[in-house]
């Protein structure tokens, strides 16, 4: 690929190969959350090989090493954790997608495969990340590894966005169908994934705190990939080993919240009823060590590192993009606007009212730590290209029956928004991908547009609104210019939300 690699920034001026530098930047950061490289700069061996470090912590090795994991990055964590430990590991289990082995297998990504005589017992579920019979048969193996622990033991506990549905234990009466269905209809009705795991937590043995009382006394270090806005420890996968401070109130407001209170089933009701009078109260995880190996701020300072080695300025918006895409891409469009008014101050006039609508905007979408203020001071001061980076997560209202993604329906709602404004003389791109290489039920990670969008679609006869309509952004950009807007990657073995770039270039 010579144009990764080729002319510097400042010369570089067509469409493809903006793309090809975007691509290159989502590319890096993805490679900054690898499974391999986050844990091994995590973990490491003294050089007996009998102690192991983890941070600034030291744990006595003796062939005394347990392995769980579960999550949709599991796979790849178990693979370089064996890599790193194999000689002290006695025995694994863990818990991930269905599929997952095969399509690593076929993308040639042999660093994500647990080698032949692996002593990691592997087992596939969660099709469509709900928790089915094979990831219930998963969770009760992990749970009897963890039950037969000793206090000479050492658990290491990998943990990666999707593992709740990786890790299902209803406590009984509760039913695997139920808590299935309860998870569903809190999911369809748009429950957040913070209360949509506080339930999970109330209804299971081993979320919440569950796992690592299961283990206790053996001594418990958990790794744990974020897909959450703000790296939560006992919200990502439901915090198995993290003591959980929620609530039976705080269920009943959740449930009550969403209509859902009037029908539960009779067995959840008496779990949530003696949840109140637990008399070991919530669980205590003094002898865990909870560890974030790694998290969207992680891959957006390696692409902004990478971006600034390509000659451009740089700059982290935020890690905690969320709210409805139509109004994130608006935020987008704006700031396109007005940054590409800083950046040309003699030609365009300073776009005021865009300005205040851009304000008010990013007010209204309550990013907690957006730096929008310093961004456009730095734009101002650029002179040169600009990369500007962001992550996290928008949401989607699905109306229609098409096929698309949260990533490539933001991508083509920033397209119409580009094309509304003059962009003066200057080349604007925007790129929007999951980390995780799959765009909702698509094969793709995301897509990328620029200010011709509108343009070009009309001169293809493709018609944008219907698309949007109908949430079917793959199908439009499969079409659009032959497919090439689509960011292929397929499955990264990592996960960690979405990544957005919003590039602009002097031309
Ligand atoms: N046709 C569609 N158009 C746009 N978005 C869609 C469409 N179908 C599904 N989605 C969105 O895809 C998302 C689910 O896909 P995906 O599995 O990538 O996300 P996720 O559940 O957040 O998992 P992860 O955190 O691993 O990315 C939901 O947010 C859903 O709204
Ligand atoms: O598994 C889960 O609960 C979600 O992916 C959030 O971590």
């Amino acid at each position: 690929r010579p144009l990764l690699w080729g002319p510097p920034v400042a010369r570089m001026t067509s469409g493809m190969a903006l793309a090809e530098q975007a691509r290159q930047l989502f590319d890096s950061a993805v490679g900054a959350v690898q499974p391999g490289p986050m844990l091994q700069r995590t973990l490491s061996l003294d050089p007996s090989g009998r102690q192991l470090k983890v941070r600034d912590r030291t744990f006595q090795l003796r062939e005394n090493l347990y392995l769980v994991g579960f999550g949709k990055a599991v796979l790849g964590m178990a693979a370089a954790a064996e890599e790193l430990l194999a000689q002290h590991l006695v025995q694994g289990v863990i818990s991930v997608p269905k599929g997952i082995r095969a399509a690593m297998e076929h993308a040639g990504k042999k660093e994500m495969l647990l080698k032949p005589h692996s002593r990691v017992q592997v087992f596939e579920g969660a099709e469509d990340n709900l928790p089915d019979r094979d990831a219930l048969r998963a969770a009760l193996t992990i749970q009897q590894l963890a039950e037969g622990l000793t206090a000479d033991d050492l658990l290491l506990v990998l943990i990666s966005g999707g593992g709740s549905a990786l890790l299902p234990a209803p406590i009984p009466p509760v039913t695997l169908e139920e808590k299935q269905m309860l998870t569903k209809l809190l999911a369809a009705r748009g429950a957040t994934i913070q209360e949509l795991n506080t339930i999970r937590k109330a209804l299971s043995q081993l979320k919440g705190g569950g796992l690592a009382q299961a283990a206790y006394p053996a001594q418990v270090i958990s790794l744990i990939l974020s897909d959450v806005i703000g790296d939560p420890l006992e919200v990502i996968a439901s915090g198995p080993t993290v003591a959980s401070a929620h609530s039976v109130q705080d269920c009943l407001h959740i449930l009550n919240h969403y209509g859902l209170r009037a029908a539960l089933p009779r067995s959840v009701k008496t779990v949530l009823s003696r949840a109140d009078s637990d008399p070991h109260g919530p669980h205590t995880c003094g002898h865990v060590l909870n560890v974030i190996i790694g998290s969207n701020s992680l891959a957006l300072a390696e692409a902004q590192r990478q971006a600034e080695v390509l000659g451009y300025h740089s700059m982290v918006l935020s890690t905690a993009m969320q709210g409805d895409v139509k109004r994130v891409a608006r935020f987008y469009g704006l700031l396109a606007r007005v940054a590409a008014a800083h950046l040309t101050p003699s030609l365009a006039e300073r776009p005021l009212e865009e300005e205040v609508e851009l304000h008010q905007l990013a007010a209204e979408l309550q990013l907690p730590d957006l730096q929008l203020e310093e961004a456009l001071e730095a734009v101002a001061k650029a002179k040169g290209p600009v990369c500007l980076l962001a992550g996290g997560e928008p949401t989607v209202q699905l109306q229609g029956s098409g096929k698309g993604g949260r990533n490539q329906e933001l991508a083509l709602h920033v397209g119409v928004e580009l094309g509304r404004q003059p962009l003066g003389p200057i080349d604007v791109l925007f790129l929007s991908g999951g980390t995780d290489g799959q765009d909702g039920p698509t094969k793709v990670a995301g897509a990328w547009v620029m200010s011709d969008l509108v343009s070009q679609a009309s001169a293809e006869s493709l018609d944008i609104a219907t698309s949007l309509a109908n949430n079917d952004s793959y199908t439009f950009f499969c079409h659009f210019r032959g497919g090439t807007h689509l960011l292929h990657t397929g499955l990264t073995g990592t996960n960690v939300m979405d990544v957005h770039l919003l590039i602009l270039h002097p031309q």
